[in-house]
């Protein structure tokens, strides 16, 4: 029997986790009971990081047989009654491209971020916390599903004291359908600017340098490869420049696809392709990463002058 998918049901059911993932990490938050593990210097895990991946792996192979899956934590995963709602984007059959309808599930991968901005979460600096769960075809990003937990269904950020207004946002796209949920947040201060934005913790000499090529008008410093990006995506920033190891595959696919969805682009700091492949020797984005949504053949001239 063949057990080929429909991309829309798949995608479905990641918003479906995707949100059910952010009562999760909400709930360990407001414990106060994090448990903070160390993977590695400067790479922590939380209790909410894994029981985050655990319910969406879980939940997703209750329903879709033989799904390649790239979670960024090595857990197991336990026994799962959760079914996810397969039918949430239904009303939206008639815009999908007829390509992604039967789908083999030999050439996907699904990439899942359980928890993006960990390092921030542990800080209390929750804005740019995010579950990234992103589908590949081919070696190439076609669909991404982003959750922010502690904003509102805006996408407006609010301190721990009015934590009443986390009610959480999903922005989720398939590459070839028009994209619903990404609104364009220039500030009218910034509209002839160059803004750049990148990591706040991973900062080096060489970003500095990367950064003086480009010679932008400001520069935001900020956590969260997610985050980042959706700043990028929504018109809050023209690039995102992040030259360096570190970001792996999970940090980027979901981010990618909606980037790709609204006519965007990310490349290596050269300009070349991110291959989206299960070999451990291509998870690890080793060159770094640079996005934008206009310009990128300008801004990768001006990396490597
Ligand atoms: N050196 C690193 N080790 C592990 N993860 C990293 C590293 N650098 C970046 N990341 C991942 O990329 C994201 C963006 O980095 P930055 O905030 O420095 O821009 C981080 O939140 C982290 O994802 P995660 O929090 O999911 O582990
Ligand atoms: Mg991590
Ligand atoms: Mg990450
Ligand atoms: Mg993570």
């Amino acid at each position: 029997m063949s057990n080929n998918i429909n991309l829309l049901e798949l995608v479905s059911a990641c918003i479906d986790l995707a949100e059910q993932s952010g009562d999760i990490i909400r709930d360990v938050f407001k414990s106060g009971s994090l448990g903070v593990q160390m993977k590695a210097e400067d790479d922590p895990m939380t209790k909410a990081d894994l029981l985050s991946q655990q319910h969406i792996i879980g939940g997703l192979n209750n329903v879709f047989k033989d799904l390649i899956i790239v979670g960024e934590e090595s857990c197991e995963i336990p026994p799962s009654t959760t079914i996810p709602n397969i039918h949430k984007l239904d009303t939206q059959k008639d815009n999908l491209p007829q390509q992604f309808q039967s789908l083999d599930p030999k050439d996907l991968i699904i990439f899942i971020d359980p928890l993006d901005a960990t390092r921030e979460f542990t800080l209390g600096r929750v804005h740019c916390v995010m579950t990234l769960i992103g589908i590949s075809f081919k070696g190439k990003p076609i669909a991404g599903v982003i959750y922010q937990p502690f904003v509102d269904k805006e996408g407006h950020e609010s301190t721990r004291e009015e934590s009443d207004k986390w009610t959480g946002r999903t922005v989720w796209a398939i590459v070839g359908m028009p994209v619903e949920s990404v609104q364009d947040k220039r500030a009218p201060e910034d509209k002839d600017k160059v803004i750049i934005v990148t990591t706040a913790s991973h900062y080096t000499q060489k970003i500095e340098e990367s950064i003086k090529k480009i010679n932008p008008d400001k520069v935001i410093k900020t956590g969260g490869a997610g985050y980042k990006t959706l700043m990028v995506i929504e018109n809050r920033a023209d690039v995102y420049v992040f030259p360096s190891v570190g970001s792996k595959l999970w940090d980027i696919c979901a981010p990618h696809a909606i980037l790709l969805a609204v006519g965007g682009t990310l490349t290596d700091p050269f300009g070349k392709d991110i291959l989206y492949s299960t070999d451990p020797s291509l998870i690890e984005n080793k060159n770094g990463i640079v996005i934008t949504t206009g310009n990128h053949k300008k801004y990768i001239d001006l990396l490597n002058k």
